[in-house]
């Protein structure tokens, strides 16, 4: 195949020996790239870190022999971890016994409760701070601060007025750092995982020994592992990506591409010639660019036929949320149809035995209810804000808990499937013939101060992913509201 020019660009560019951000709109022919520079340059050895396992393994499948391609936790991996990832898995409940949470806060007695937004107070078990100590320290494993602080620590809904989160910041923050010291202590208790052992490795100021470096989706990268990358300075560094397609800085990654840019001053091409759909669905991608004030457009494959309007069957069904998804499948099943949910229904099912616990009066460990006393709190919490709370709460005051267990086990998997269902967010990187945006994508509703209908700008990259997964038929009519959008925030 005869590179394109900007393709021709992007190799030549490779040639001149500097670091380089690439930004590649999608379906632009990244990985074909990607290969024409590898081919370009036998002689030196590349390193490309993919964001998952299965696109490490493709990209090993048909990279030149001389590109390792790797996870970064794969990078990261050290034998000596195993007997520590492969213990039993641990609950909350039982790292807090293991750990004696108890002790280390110096309760003696009655369980320690802290105000809530909501009002009633909330008690907070061993389990409930282990949980919140265990989710501080995945944030803090994915930033590239050196220690645990206070901001590490989640913002979890219903918790978030200044005193209950002062009360809770002093239960938590111990449990974190005693974890921590537990986890790299080779006698210790706690079960690794993935993310731990990637931040003792980044701790350690890690050299690769390679020639070339490639961070593929460099978009959502977390920092602990865009700091080691940029850190490789007997290497030339490429970052490559989309920086429309961030849609995880929620879960703390960040742009690696702008990183690149600003701290090595490297210079950014671009891929815009898609091959994956023709000009209508590059149009409809197009609104979304104009919209967040991107600077690329997409030129869509005029041998490409694709079409936009309604798609009776589509093969796949993007949702805002895990809710809404859920509703589909569950529509789907009750019209006799094969439903495969990406990811699966574990998300889903936690959050039905969460909402499960607190309908019988349990408190709830999980991380978007745990801020919450009871059911009806979460309930009322929902009636105020216009998120994916409100939609969960609708699903399980419709359905009740059982149905919904019922049905995400009812799900098969992909290749077996009459529909698809996903969450845009999972969707990430994938594409199919036919697509509909479901009607959970909710048009903002206008700012009381300044009257605009503001969108937040990772909304509008989440809808741009969406509208760019179709290749032939896209549905976007639940998209209808982008042209009343007047202002983009953050
Ligand atoms: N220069 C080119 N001429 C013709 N077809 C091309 C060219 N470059 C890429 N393609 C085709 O475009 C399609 C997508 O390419 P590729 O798999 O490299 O993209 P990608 O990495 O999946 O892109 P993205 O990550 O943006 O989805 C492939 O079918 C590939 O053969």
């Amino acid at each position: 195949m005869d590179p394109t020019p900007e393709q021709r660009d992007a190799i030549d560019t490779y040639g001149d020996g500097i670091d380089l951000v690439l930004q590649a709109g999608a379906g632009c022919g990244k990985s074909s790239t990607l290969k024409m520079i590898a081919k370009s340059d036998p002689r030196r050895n590349m390193a490309y870190v993919a964001y998952n396992k299965a696109i490490a393994a493709d990209a090993s499948r048909s990279f030149p022999a001389t590109v390792l391609c790797k996870t970064g936790h794969a990078l990261a991996f050290d034998p000596r971890h195993l007997p520590r990832l492969n213990m039993p898995r641990q609950t909350a409940h039982a790292a807090a016994q293991a750990l004696d949470v108890k002790r280390i806060l110096g309760i003696i007695g009655s369980t320690p409760s802290i105000p809530t937004d909501v009002g009633p107070r909330k008690p907070m078990t061993g389990k409930i701070i282990m949980r919140a100590a265990l989710d501080t320290i995945e944030r803090w494993c994915h930033s590239s601060d050196p220690e645990i602080r206070k901001w590490h620590v989640p913002q979890y809904d219903g918790l978030t007025g200044e005193q209950p989160r002062t009360e809770l910041l002093a239960l938590v923050l111990p449990v974190a750092l005693a974890a921590w010291a537990d986890l790299t202590d080779e006698t210790g208790v706690l079960k690794l995982s993935h993310d731990h052992y990637l931040k003792m490795w980044a701790l350690s100021g890690p050299k690769l020994q390679t020639d070339v470096v490639l961070l593929d989706e460099a978009q959502d990268t977390n920092d602990v592992l865009s700091a080691v990358l940029l850190d490789q300075d007997h290497a030339q560094r490429i970052a490559v990506g989309d920086s429309a397609q961030q849609i995880y800085s929620w879960r703390g990654a960040n742009d690696a591409l702008a990183r690149f840019v600003r701290e090595l001053g490297a210079p950014e091409l671009t891929l815009s010639q898609s091959f994956r759909f023709g000009p209508a669905i590059a149009a409809e991608a197009n609104r979304w660019l104009r919209v967040i004030d991107a600077p690329l457009r997409l030129t869509g494959y005029d041998q490409a036929d694709s079409t936009v309007g309604p798609v009776a069957n589509p093969d796949a069904i993007l949702c805002r949320s895990n809710s809404g998804a859920m509703g589909i499948v569950m529509e789907g099943l009750a019209a006799g149809r094969s439903v495969a949910l990406v990811g699966g229904g574990g998300d889903i099912k936690s959050l039905a035995w969460a909402a499960e616990a607190l309908q019988s009066g349990q408190p709830t460990d999980h991380p978007e209810l745990m801020g919450f006393p009871s059911w009806d709190a979460v309930c009322e919490y929902a009636e105020e804000e216009d998120g994916s709370l409100k939609v969960l709460v609708k699903l399980i005051n419709e359905h009740g808990t059982g149905p919904i267990l019922a049905a995400a086990d009812a799900l098969v998997a992909e290749n077996r499937a009459e529909l698809v269902v996903s969450t845009a967010h999972k969707a990430k990187g994938r594409e199919w013939p036919a697509v509909r945006i479901h009607s959970d994508f909710r048009a903002p509703k206008p700012d009381p101060k300044s009257g605009h209908i503001l969108l937040p700008r990772e909304e509008g990259r989440l809808a741009y992913v969406a509208v760019t997964r179709a290749r032939q038929r896209l549905d976007a009519e639940a998209f209808a509201w982008v042209d009343t959008i007047t202002a983009v925030s953050g």
